[in-house]
């Protein structure tokens, strides 16, 4: 069977991945959740003196971006991937609020998206891959044969973070993360490179009102339609 790509987009914590993991574990397709990667290099800026308070040092960042080696492997207990940064497994350590409050800004700074962007393309040149983030319809993947862009009211979105967060045992408040989420959506969209945006060929999902499986079946209904 033919294999496509299929990109989804969309504002923070609205059910991308989850959605694009199911897809990819059923059809058989890689799944690569593109935020990770951008967290892992907020992580890593932030282990390694790049960062003063709020202050980013580009310099030094610019420097070191190629030293910055972000890969997947899958966890067989979860069975999904894992992110590992230069060869280390960082899966819980890039899911924190403090990743989650840094992450926007690294992501805005052009010599990372092309670095991230480039090992992005590298991943997919094979096809039969479902990626998810904020510009992979619009810059990573224009081609794509599917795309969708997914949108859930802010407070809904907060309210699926907070429980996933709280039932991962960790602290959480209702309050912060809301503010998070608007927060990384006003820098996502305004950012000067590649900001988050609807392609115009993508499929708009709002699933402020659905449950997962019923957004699961709505992405499959799509997929059998592109995939015929
Ligand atoms: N339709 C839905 N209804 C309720 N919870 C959802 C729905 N879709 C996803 N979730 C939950 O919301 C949280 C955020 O989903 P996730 O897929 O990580 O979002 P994103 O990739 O867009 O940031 C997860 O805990 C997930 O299980
Ligand atoms: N393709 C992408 C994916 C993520 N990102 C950035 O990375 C951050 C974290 O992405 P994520 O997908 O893990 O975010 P959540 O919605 O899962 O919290 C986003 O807020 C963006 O700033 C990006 O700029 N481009």
């Amino acid at each position: 069977m033919k294999k496509i790509v299929i990109a989804i987009d969309g504002f923070s914590s609205c059910g991308k991945s989850t959605m694009a993991k199911d897809l990819a574990r059923e059809v058989g397709y890689i799944y690569i959740d593109s935020g990770a990667m951008y967290r892992a290099v907020t992580l890593y800026s932030m282990e390694n003196g790049i960062f003063n308070g709020d202050v980013i040092d580009t310099e030094k960042l610019r420097n070191e971006i190629k030293n910055i080696h972000i890969s997947f492997r899958l966890n067989p207990e979860t069975g999904r991937p894992d992110t590992y940064l230069n060869g280390v497994n960082v899966e819980n350590r890039i899911r924190t609020m403090e990743v989650s409050s840094k992450v926007s800004p690294i992501s805005a700074l052009d010599f990372v998206r092309e670095a991230m962007v480039a090992q992005q393309q590298a991943m997919g040149k094979e096809k039969g891959i479902v990626m998810d983030g904020r510009d992979i319809g619009t810059t990573v993947f224009p081609d794509a044969e599917l795309k969708i862009f997914v949108t859930a009211t802010p407070e809904i979105r907060a309210q699926r973070r907070y429980d996933e967060l709280k039932a991962k045992g960790q602290e959480a408040s209702f309050d912060e993360i809301l503010e998070n989420v608007k927060q990384r959506d006003y820098i996502d969209q305004n950012r000067d490179v590649s900001p988050l945006r609807k392609a115009d060929d993508a499929l708009l999902l709002d699933n402020t009102d659905l449950t997962i499986e019923q957004q699961k079946g709505w992405l499959f209904e799509h997929f059998n339609k592109v995939n015929k």
